[in-house]
């Protein structure tokens, strides 16, 4: 699972034209979408294996995505393969394109487009790209839905109907098994629910030169390692953090085990635990200190979690608040945290919640929240003034201050399982306390604990308690490989 490179970085759509046209006046007309088309080409023969007498269908839109697709066809077709292409737009194809794709020995489909796409070996589409609006256009919703049925799909730059800026997807798109993008990822690439949409993605360099912070990133394996805490020879205890765990109640102890499981894995050198559960969690993890005063009285910690499982208790989240060391807030604390008091904190806090708990506290739906991940993310983080992770399928952290937005895919469906965020929040306030700040400790928590699912997991159902004890492989697969 390794991946040695660097930070995966997505620039808008605004970044990317002007980067492109800085690039095109430095170029002979054309030679862009020449580096375009061929890198699309090769990509879609790798996806064939056997390029000759494979039956390749285009489906071309007015812009120049449409014109990639036919310059990609005319590749395919001179070397070999049956290329017919759909115009949706019959008289604004690309001129250029569309001449190299006939002169290749391609064809344009006047009739029966929708047959011929359900038994086309590789559908390529082309229909719009970063310069598309909104979902598909009528016409071709019925060419997209047949093209699933086709053997592959290659999306060109983009899967067409998802958002390039936000990975919305309002009404239909085309569903790819491989985007081929140009220059630069594109955030609608990385966010749920374009990225679902997406397949796997490969990026082909054109040569764009993109500058300064992306919208989006996403860490990678050597990203990772260079964030986690590592202990010097004399870090006692004391010294690598300790990190307080404010949750579980009478209804609920089981939260409060599984938060501390967490927390025992993220590098902390010390768990104290404030709560109803201590019984619970000595029995489990004795190694926790254990403390039955409220969170004020309970001696120093370097961070403090609250919430999971804590049920109506205001006092002991009035408490955490108050104190002046980085926060992490989950599940219950999330409603018991008065907005104005996060937003007054001198040390920094950290928000954790689901799609649900995000609309609530945006006062909104969670189907909303869902479908417009990147922009909700944002706005919480900029109502509390406060870094914020949004749990998902792709989890998104934002920083207090703007800029951009992590993006962590190492998850699997598995990881929904009642528990498992209990393990995240312990997880990523450990990694708090243990010196990292809101943004890289929610950003590298979520990531090992996607990884932790999956080993846990390996393609069977998973307990929360079973990604707490993976943690430490997904580290050492951090470390080792990074
Ligand atoms: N950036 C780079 O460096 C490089 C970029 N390159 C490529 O260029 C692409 C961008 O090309 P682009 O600007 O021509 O826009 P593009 O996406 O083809 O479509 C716009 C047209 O579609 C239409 N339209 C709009 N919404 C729609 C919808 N929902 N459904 C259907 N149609 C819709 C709209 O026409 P309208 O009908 O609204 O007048 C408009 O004319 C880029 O993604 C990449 O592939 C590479 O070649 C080289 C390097
Ligand atoms: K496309």
């Amino acid at each position: 699972m390794g991946n040695t490179h660097g930070m995966r970085n997505a620039y808008g759509v605004e970044t990317v034209r002007a980067a492109e046209r800085e690039l095109m006046a430095r170029l002979p007309q054309g030679a862009l979408m020449q580096r375009a088309a061929a890198g699309l080409a090769a990509a879609c023969a790798d996806l064939l294996g056997r390029v000759y007498g494979a039956r390749v269908v285009l489906l071309v839109g007015s812009g120049d995505n449409g014109g990639d697709a036919l310059y990609a066809g005319a590749r395919l077709a001179r070397r070999g393969a049956g290329v017919s292409a759909v115009l949706l737009a019959p008289g604004r194809a690309h001129p250029g394109g569309l001449a190299a794709l006939l002169a290749a020995g391609g064809v344009v489909l006047q009739e029966d487009a929708e047959d011929t796409v359900r038994r086309a070996d590789l559908v390529v589409d082309g229909i719009v790209g970063i310069g598309g609006r909104g979902g598909l256009r009528d016409g071709a919703v019925p060419l997209a839905e047949a093209a699933r049925e086709a053997r592959a799909v290659v999306a060109v730059d983009l899967p067409s109907g998802v958002d390039a800026d936000t990975g919305e997807v309002r009404g239909a798109a085309v569903r790819a098994d491989l985007t081929v993008t140009f220059g630069t990822h594109k955030p609608g690439l990385l966010v749920d629910p374009g990225r679902e949409y997406a397949g796997s993605v490969r990026l082909v360099d054109i040569g764009l030169a993109l500058p300064g912070e992306p919208e989006v990133e996403a860490l990678q394996h050597a990203d990772v390692a260079a964030l986690l805490p590592v202990p010097g020879a004399e870090s006692d205890k004391y010294r690598r953090g300790v990190v307080g765990v404010a949750a579980g109640s009478d209804r609920y102890p089981g939260a409060a085990v599984l938060a501390v499981a967490g927390a025992l894995r993220g590098g902390a050198g010390a768990v104290r635990y404030v709560g109803p559960a201590g019984g619970a969690v000595l029995a489990r993890f004795p190694e926790t200190l254990v403390s039955d005063r409220g969170p004020a009285k309970a001696g120093r910690v370097q961070a403090w979690v609250v919430g999971p499982g804590a049920g109506d208790d205001a006092q002991v989240v009035e408490e955490v608040l108050a104190a002046e060391v980085p926060v992490l807030i989950d599940a219950d604390g999330l409603r018991l945290a008065p907005r104005d008091v996060v937003r007054e904190r001198s040390a920094p806090t950290l928000l954790t919640p689901h799609a649900g708990e995000a609309a609530r506290l945006l006062g909104t739906g969670r189907e909303e929240v869902e479908a417009a991940r990147l922009s909700a993310v944002r706005e919480l983080a900029g109502l509390y003034g406060a870094t914020v992770l949004l749990k998902g399928s792709t989890t998104l952290v934002a920083g207090a201050g703007g800029g951009a937005v992590r993006v962590n895919a190492t998850g699997t469906p598995w990881l929904a399982t009642a528990g498992s965020g209990d393990v995240l929040s312990g997880l990523a306030g450990s990694l708090m306390a243990a010196g990292l700040e809101a943004l890289d400790a929610g950003s590298v928590g979520a990531y090992l604990h996607g990884l932790a699912g999956r080993f846990a997991a390996d393609g069977a159902p998973v307990g929360a308690h079973d990604v707490a004890e993976a943690i430490r492989y997904a580290w050492r697969d951090v470390v080792r490989t990074g």
